[in-house]
């Protein structure tokens, strides 16, 4: 499922480049995945390509379109609008993959009526009628990490069942409620262990550096999944 989107950014690439149909090797390439494992992801859809011919870009985009729930456009809202909120509700790319900021929430009033990319912060005092009013399907908590769970709480109380976390902090919901965490740092975490290991291996016992240059290979893993 996690490589699911990442095939959908590609082929939604290959649509826009005028691509009808696209070989699985040039596919795998495009979302950087071996391509035996992508004909294998693929095949649990039903979708097998052509021989000689590949797969049907804009069939491959509405099975994984379907298969991701998002033939429907979802309703977000964000809360918390400082630094990162505000990138985010400015973000633009959201809605060409399926998604639509519908509201915005903040605690302080002096934030409360600003407008952003055409919307306007609301109290977060508001979050369960407009919510409601909304059809909110899934909450962004961009709150410092202190406040996180008490949005959390309001969101579900307000019917949100899936949440996206940025705040640094573990979220207790009850069950049913789909929580995933971005942290950014926990990714430059990852990052510096393979420097480490790296380093690690082309140091020679005594503190010297391997004259070959001796390194470990390079790994990529997929932000946030
Ligand atoms: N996940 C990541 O990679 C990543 C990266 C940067 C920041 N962060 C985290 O994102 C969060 C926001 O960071 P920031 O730099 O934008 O902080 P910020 O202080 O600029 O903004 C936080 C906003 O939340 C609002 N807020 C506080 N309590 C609230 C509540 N109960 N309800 C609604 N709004 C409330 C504040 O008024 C403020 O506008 C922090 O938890 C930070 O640690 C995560």
């Amino acid at each position: 499922m996690a490589r699911l989107p990442e095939y959908l950014r590609a082929l939604h690439n290959l649509a826009e480049a005028g691509d009808d149909t696209v070989s699985s090797e040039g596919l795998a390439a495009a979302a950087g995945v071996n391509s035996a494992k992508l004909r294998k992801d693929l095949s649990h859809l039903g979708s097998y390509g052509t021989r000689g011919v590949g797969y049907d870009v804009a069939l491959l985009i509405d099975q994984i379109e379907f298969t991701l729930g998002l033939t429907q456009r979802r309703a977000v809202a964000l809360v918390g609008v400082g630094n990162l909120g505000h990138a985010l509700a400015g973000y633009a790319g959201f809605a060409s993959r399926g998604f639509r900021i519908a509201a915005l929430f903040d605690a302080d009033q002096a934030r409360v009526g600003e407008p952003i990319n055409g919307l306007n912060v609301r109290h977060i005092s508001d979050l369960a009628v407009v919510a409601a009013a909304e059809s909110i399907a899934i909450g962004v908590i961009a709150t410092p990490a202190a406040a996180a769970q008490d949005v959390a709480d309001a969101l579900v109380a307000a019917g949100v069942t899936s949440i996206l976390n940025f705040a640094p902090c573990v979220l207790s919901v009850p069950e049913g409620v789909d929580v995933r965490k971005v942290d950014l740092a926990v990714e430059l975490q990852i990052l510096s262990f393979h420097e480490h290991r790296k380093s690690s291996l082309t140091a020679l016992p005594g503190g010297l550096s391997s004259p070959n240059g001796l390194a470990a290979t390079g790994t990529e893993e997929a932000v946030g999944s």
